[in-house]
């Protein structure tokens, strides 16, 4: 038997119909692959959240001020949040990160600065960043979760928090998949009929005005922002580390996809924990070929789907180590 094989015959052997823990199994196969034991953990489970502004939003694409970037940054700190909340009700360790809000902050030890600029550029009139700004992001991403893995973390979500953030996310996910963009584009924190027609408005031009990017880069470059640039790198660093990957909402899967546009495998590492409320995001996941864990109508993002998710996950986990099977309980199996 090869490994795989012994993973599968260790989940069907438990004491239960086969197949009968549904996506619990093909979660609990999913980790034990990537950790290539038929018994593993989770150590140290961990979030991270990514928060920048965007020049984009003076552009009245979001129902929310920029100001509210900052506003939850400082939140998070003092443990207000809904991903606070949820963070600590499952013990999950929580990091902000700086990436590029349009504030300067106290120094904290819950507070990761890695600021590229003081929001982005507004992306009508050019790039959203410069390329010595995407750089720096992607060494920030790679150095944050390189340090995380030193406390022996080998599970982590990402989040996110910039307001005007959706429409970086729906201009990644029009680019990289060549979809067009009125179907990735959706309500974000809520904006009206109105706005909503403005807002597609405004990303069709952006869109004219950029051109088509070239590489995934280029993609990056163009459309943004800061947080998702330092999620992306993130995400791969943490895919090379062999971790396993919590993806949240439609913005994360936005950073994911460009992470998959550049190693397809790290599919094999993520684990979609919710589907996103936020219009694109089904899309987003039929593409690929992926199924989210739960669908709670969540149009949130900070990571929160992660954190709601992560007690299944370690259920999944849980039954692989301490389910009993049909031989030692002594039951008859079929
Ligand atoms: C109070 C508040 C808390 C949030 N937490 C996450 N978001 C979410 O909403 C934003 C994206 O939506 P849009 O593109 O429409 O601005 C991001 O900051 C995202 O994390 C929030 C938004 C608000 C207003
Ligand atoms: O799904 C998300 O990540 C999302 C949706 C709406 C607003 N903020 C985040």
């Amino acid at each position: 038997m090869n490994f795989d094989q012994q993973l599968q015959n260790k989940i069907d052997l438990k004491t239960k119909p086969l197949k009968a823990l549904g996506q619990l199994e093909e979660i609990a196969f999913k980790i034990g692959k990537i950790q290539k034991t038929l018994s593993p953990e989770l150590i140290s489970p961990s979030l991270i959240i990514f928060a920048a502004d965007h020049g984009l939003a003076q552009e009245g694409i979001s129902a929310y001020p920029t100001e509210v970037t900052q506003q939850m940054v400082l939140n998070f700190l003092q443990g207000g949040a809904a991903i606070n909340v949820f963070c600590q009700q499952n013990n999950i360790n929580l990091k902000i990160v700086d990436a590029g809000v349009n504030a300067d902050f106290e120094k904290n030890s819950n507070l990761i600065h890695a600021k590229a600029g003081y929001g982005t550029q507004n992306m009508l009139n050019a790039n959203a960043m410069t390329a010595e700004q995407l750089s720096f992001c992607f060494q920030k991403g790679e150095d944050i979760v390189d340090k995380l893995t030193k406390s022996k973390c080998n599970i982590v979500g990402f989040g996110e928090m910039g307001i005007g953030n959706t429409s970086s996310a729906s201009l990644l996910m029009s680019s990289l998949l060549d979809i067009p963009i009125e179907e990735c584009v959706g309500r974000g924190t809520g904006i009206d009929d109105i706005q909503l027609y403005n807002k597609k408005v405004i990303l069709k031009r952006v869109m004219e005005n950029r051109g088509c990017p070239n590489s995934v880069e280029e993609a990056l470059l163009f459309f943004g922002g800061f947080e998702i640039a330092q999620m992306y790198s993130s995400m791969l660093e943490a895919y090379r580390k062999n971790m396993v990957i919590m993806i949240d909402g439609f913005i994360a899967s936005s950073a994911f996809l460009a992470a998959y546009k550049i190693d397809p495998k790290i599919l094999d590492n993520a684990l979609f924990c919710h589907q996103s409320d936020e219009k694109g995001h089904q899309l987003l996941l039929k593409k690929l070929n992926e199924k989210a864990i739960l669908k709670l109508n969540l149009r949130l993002g900070e990571g929160t789907g992660c954190a709601i998710a992560y007690p299944i996950i370690k259920s999944a986990v849980e039954f692989l180590n301490k389910m009993a099977s049909f031989e030692s309980a002594k039951i008859s199996n079929k």
